[in-house]
């Protein structure tokens, strides 16, 4: 529909579906102009936080104005790209010790469960100091059946009390996330603080012991929760299109891999290597500009006139940046469905600011980005270093479906075999 609605009548569209105004901005300029020049005039569509909360709390994903300012000026210190960059050995370590349990070969390895367990390890490690281990499946299953939930709720009017009989899976996935992430912050409450490791429960208990009505424990709980769930649900969603697109086009795999043999030959990697990784990055960057994460997260409210291009809009448009379509668009992206990963290449890429944006853009840009850029990185050149991904015999391309984040309609399963020497 939103394309049809470009094709008909251009990059900013208003349209009429009572008792909303909505206004699709396609157009790079006007997205940037709406989430760079006019942050401060928009908030987040609200029945989505409003389903959203009920998981995430008052976390900063959900929170507006003031609220959201203070937890994002105390969380971005430590989502740096430094930061990121000195968790390499965590990730490293983590990734290694996931992939010492796959096999050489299988015609059929289930690389999403896989690649879903490790992305949830390593952002663990990354709050809480330790992984995960046979809670992983039960865990990624309640991650699922509450995404489900929240998708069908974000487009009903209201959401129907949590004790109806129909939502017993909702409310038990709830209660073992809750569970937890309860378990460590008690666990770490109960330690002395010289005890501490340095990790981001850490850092929030000390904004809890320095301010505690800013920082009540509640609020430590809802950024754990969320950094748990925007840190691995995106990931491993990113990194499972990855393998289906070097599978698919195997000879950007093969060019991916040449780089990793190149540039790490037997060593593991370390921040160091990051910046020669530039062929495996840019066949990251090519999967999320074909299927970007969340792009859920993509409409706002106007709380206050919003100026656009030549047309002033009132408080109260709900604005939707319909980031598929741009990410599609041959205007930007020449022969869009074709796997391109060099496109990316900054000496001779042309896509225009705001045309691409699987990680968002202005001052509510992915907290994570950097972590998820340096894990994905890191994550692709071990697995390019020892498998060769392709499709099983017979198998039907993955569909993508929205579950709050871009999934395949099933569980991706592919071939693993020795890459040629
Ligand atoms: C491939 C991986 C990822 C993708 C594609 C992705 C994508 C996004 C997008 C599109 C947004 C919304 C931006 C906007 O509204 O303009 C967002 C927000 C956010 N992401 Fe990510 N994300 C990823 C990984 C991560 C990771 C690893 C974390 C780590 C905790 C994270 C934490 C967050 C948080 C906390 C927000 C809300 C920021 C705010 O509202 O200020 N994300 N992400």
């Amino acid at each position: 529909m939103l394309a049809q609605w470009q094709r008909e009548h251009g990059d900013v569209v208003h349209a009429r579906i009572r008792p909303e105004h909505f206004v699709m901005v396609s157009d790079p300029e006007r997205v940037r102009e709406l989430l760079v020049a006019n942050h401060d005039g928009l908030i987040r569509w609200e029945r989505g936080m409003r389903v959203f909360s009920r998981i995430h709390g008052h976390s900063v994903l959900i929170a507006e104005g003031e609220a959201w300012h203070g937890k994002r000026h105390t969380l971005q210190a430590n989502f740096s790209r430094s930061e990121a960059l000195a968790f390499v050995p965590a990730i490293t370590a983590a990734a290694e010790r996931a992939m010492a349990r796959w096999p050489a070969r299988s015609e059929a390895w289930p690389i999403e469960d896989e690649l879903t367990s490790l992305a949830m390890t390593v952002i663990l490690h990354m709050v809480f100091s330790e992984g995960i281990g046979e809670e992983a499946l039960s865990v990624a299953r309640a991650v699922r059946v509450l995404g489900e939930a929240a998708n069908k709720d974000m487009f009903l009017p209201a959401s129907g009390p949590d004790w109806l009989p129909w939502k017993r899976a909702r409310r038990q996935s709830l209660a073992l996330l809750n569970g937890l992430i309860g378990r460590h912050v008690a666990a770490r409450l109960a330690l002395p603080r010289d005890a501490w490791p340095d990790d981001l429960l850490s850092r929030l208990l000390d904004q809890h012991r320095l301010d505690a009505a800013a920082w009540p424990l509640r609020a430590v709980r809802d950024e754990c929760m969320t950094a748990f769930l925007a840190g691995h649900d995106t990931v491993a969603a990113t990194l499972t299109w990855w393998t289906w697109c070097m599978a698919a086009n195997p000879d950007a795999q093969a060019a991916a891999r040449e780089e990793v043999n190149r540039v790490l030959g037997e060593a593991a990697p370390t921040a160091g290597h990051l910046a020669s990784l530039a062929c495996v990055r840019r066949t990251l960057q090519e999967t999320m500009r074909l299927y970007p994460a969340a792009p859920v997260l993509f409409s706002r409210r106007s709380t206050r006139p919003v100026a656009l291009g030549p047309w002033l809009l009132p408080e109260g448009v709900m604005f939707t940046v319909p980031v598929q379509l741009i990410h599609h668009d041959p205007r930007w992206f020449p022969e869009p469905g074709v796997f391109r990963p060099e496109r990316f290449d900054p000496a001779v890429t042309t896509i225009p600011h705001g045309a691409y944006l699987p990680f968002g853009a202005g001052p509510r840009v992915c907290l994570g980005q950097h972590l998820a850029l340096t894990e994905m990185t890191v994550v692709a050149a071990l697995l390019l270093r020892r498998w060769a991904v392709s499709a099983p015999e017979g198998m039907v391309p993955p569909r993508a479906v929205m579950n709050v984040t871009l999934k395949p309609d099933r569980p991706l399963r592919l071939r693993l075999s020795v890459p040629p020497a």
